[in-house]
């Protein structure tokens, strides 16, 4: 990266420390660093370049600000209201858009959750009622629960959003549809007449990102600003239908594909800090004769951390699979052939859910794993977690994702049985579901995961069709089933994690040096082989696994971790982040923790001087009986 991108960079560091400044100067010092990263880090797109290379390169765009500035209040520009211009918009609506949207004339988001729904889009209030007369919709905010609700860089920073709301046309709901919304002047940034625009308050994490509140009070936009590509509304108020109402839920499937990518990349950051700082951590005597060793060396250590290299590339290599799956399915999209969406939102419904819990998990024990100074905040641990724990929520909520998947397996299944046959990623369940002796091959594990995908994803079959034969409704029964339902899509997402990352690391093995391909095959066999261990009691009810054959596992588990211990710091290494990006005291590439530490901890505006104030305004009195 040239000098002058490293000098921008510096820029991303803060003098002060975040966790100093107040709620209202972090924003502004977000603001500030957005700003410095688009203007040199940001790669724009030229006008001759394909639909193809430009769809490549926003997913790119989005990847590299979520490494560089994963809580940006542009992030929603760039992760939702330009995708959604692109995929709900009409040629012409996208010709316009675009172009302001990609040279940052204009700041978007996308405001589809409110303070009274999220999870049920169909149960959104956000009124857009056309009025014929004047070629308008009259966008309201009827009660206090219809306020949009969480949109990123909605408060202060965007100037438009894509408003998702319900469509009336005299007296009748149309359903859930996008509009394009001005929300400030373009120059005064003031609201606009009948908006109303805030900030929600303090978050767990993400408290950058600038998430707002929007309501309307008849605010009126033009015919136009609706995203016309998959319904639209004549100039007499004329509804026409798309071919499948659910092609305008198509940005949120675009973000979970990016979510598994973003997971990669979080928990990489999380095991590069955990694990330098393991290395340069010494602790304890176990040997009375020898030095303190690096904390690296317990394996107990190895247990909490090789697991998330290891994870962080499977995620990479399903999110790099899924990509293509997106991008193949949106070209078919736009040809109107609608027959393998189903599918892609059944498996985005599996593997983001999957990738953010196991992220969540593991940054966390990353964290833990560093002890005391993993609580600091200048480790960037903690918020690492929060930002990843924000993406088990948003993007639609992981158990109601994986309840959607479940949809799609039960329906596969049902089908299957009666004889409609299987396809794509769901093929496997038309497989044998019978394991006569344990193969503990990485394929065999593999394969067993699939057996306890078809054999929960049957059983829970059969208790739905139990229950409605007693004479419950459908929903009573999906309702009393649900908790085994998720725990099917959970086992169907998980055999489709371990044999995409398989199955990807061995289309790229055959290119790699020898030593390269031993070390990364070693950790899949870990990611294998920690599962299978993970999922004993599974292995145990529908695999045919012996006690001597876990027996064996956990030996092969730990000579795996004695394998890749010598590789471990490389491994993290190679992921390559630079250290203002880790921005961390305990995982710069020069292993200084201590002295960092210290570095950071005068930085406190406490250090400022050595008696605070309070000594004589309160302790000295308390402590001499005199308040
Ligand atoms: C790098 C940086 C990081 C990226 C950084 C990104 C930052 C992001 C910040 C956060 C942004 C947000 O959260 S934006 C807001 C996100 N909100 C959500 O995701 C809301 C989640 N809820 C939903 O998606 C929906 O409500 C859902 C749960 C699917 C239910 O929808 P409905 O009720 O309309 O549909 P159902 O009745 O359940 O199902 C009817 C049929 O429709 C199908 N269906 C449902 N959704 C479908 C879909 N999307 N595509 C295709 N088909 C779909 C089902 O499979 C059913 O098919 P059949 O079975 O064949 O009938
Ligand atoms: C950091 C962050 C950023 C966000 N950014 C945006 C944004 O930019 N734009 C935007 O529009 N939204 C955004 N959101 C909102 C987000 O999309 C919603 O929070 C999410 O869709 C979940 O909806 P909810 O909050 O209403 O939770 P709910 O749906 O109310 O979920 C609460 C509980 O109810 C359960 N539940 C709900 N429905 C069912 C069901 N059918 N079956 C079983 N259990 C159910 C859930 O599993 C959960 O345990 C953001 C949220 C966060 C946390």
């Amino acid at each position: 990266m040239d000098e002058q991108k490293v000098l921008s960079i510096k820029g991303l560091l803060d003098d002060t420390p975040e966790e100093y400044l107040s709620h209202k100067e972090k924003y502004e010092n977000s603001i500030r660093k957005s700003v410095l990263f688009y203007k040199t880090l940001h790669s724009t797109e030229d006008e001759n370049m394909s639909v193809d290379e430009k769809t490549k390169l926003n997913f790119r765009n989005i990847v590299t600000s979520a490494i560089f500035k994963d809580n940006s209040p542009f992030m929603l520009h760039n992760s939702m209201f330009i995708p959604t211009i692109m995929g709900q918009g009409t040629d012409e609506q996208r010709e316009y858009w675009m172009k302001r949207a990609k040279n940052m004339e204009i700041i978007g988001t996308y405001a589809q959750t409110e303070l009274g729904h999220g999870t049920f889009i169909r149960g959104l209030e956000t009124q857009a009622t056309y009025d014929p007369d004047t070629e308008e919709f009259v966008l309201h905010s009827p009660v206090l629960s219809s306020y949009k609700w969480w949109p990123g860089g909605l408060a202060h920073t965007a100037n438009y959003c894509i408003v998702m709301a319900r469509l009336y046309i005299k007296g009748k709901s149309h359903g859930i549809h996008p509009f394009m919304v001005q929300i400030r002047d373009e120059e005064t940034h003031m609201p606009l007449p009948g908006i109303k625009l805030g900030e929600i308050g303090a978050k767990l994490g993400f408290n950058t990102v600038n998430n707002g509140f929007l309501g309307f009070e008849n605010h009126r936009i033009s015919r136009d600003r609706m995203l016309m590509k998959n319904a639209q509304v004549l100039k007499d108020g004329t509804f026409v239908a798309g071919s499948n109402s659910k092609l305008t839920y198509g940005t949120m499937v675009y973000v979970r594909v990016l979510i598994v990518s973003n997971m990669a990349n979080m928990l990489a950051k999380a095991v590069t800090i955990a694990l330098r700082y393991s290395a340069i951590r010494r602790q304890s005597q176990p040997k009375p004769d020898e030095p303190e060793p690096q904390i690296l060396d317990y394996v107990t250590q190895q247990h909490k951390l090789f697991i998330a290299i290891a994870s962080s590339h499977a995620f990479y290599m399903n999110a790099m699979w899924l990509w293509e799956i997106y991008y193949s399915v949106s070209l078919q999209l736009a040809s109107g052939k609608l027959d393998n969406l189903p599918e892609l939102h059944a498996l985005a419904c599996c593997l983001k859910p999957l990738s953010t819990i196991d992220a969540t998990a593991m940054i966390e024990k990353c964290r833990l794993a560093c002890g005391g100074h993993g609580y600091m905040l200048s480790a960037n641990l903690a918020q690492t977690y929060g930002l990843a724990t924000a993406a088990y929520t948003y993007e639609g909520e992981n158990t109601v994702l994986l309840l959607q998947a479940a949809r799609s397996l039960v329906k596969a299944w049902v089908g299957h049985v009666k004889g409609r046959p299987l396809k794509g990623t769901m093929a496997y369940l038309a497989g044998d579901s019978t394991v006569k002796a344990w193969d503990g091959s990485i394929d065999g594990i593999i394969q067993s995961f699939k057996v306890v995908a078809i054999r929960k994803i049957s059983s829970v079959v059969k208790i739905l069709q139990d229950y409605e034969k007693s004479g419950l409704s459908p929903e009573d029964a999906w309702n009393k089933a649900s908790v085994f339902l998720t725990a099917a899509s959970e086992a169907h997402g998980r055999a489709v994690l371990l044999s995409v990352y398989k199955s990807e690391m061995d289309k790229r093995a055959a290119v790699l040096s020898p030593p390269l391909r031993k070390v990364l095959l070693q950790l899949v066999d870990l990611y294998v082989t920690y599962w299978a261990l993970e999922k004993v009691g599974d292995m145990l009810l529908y695999a045919s696994i012996t006690d001597k054959d876990v027996d064996e596992l956990q030996r092969r588990y730990i000579e795996l971790l004695a394998a890749i211990r010598p590789n471990a710091v490389g491994l993290v290494d190679a992921f390559d982040f630079r250290d203002e990006i880790l921005n961390s005291t305990l995982g710069a590439y020069d292993g200084r923790a201590y002295e960092r530490l210290m570095e950071e901890a005068m930085k406190s505006p406490l250090n400022a001087e050595p008696v605070n104030q309070t000594f004589h305004k309160y302790l000295k009195p308390f402590m001499r009986g005199k308040l």
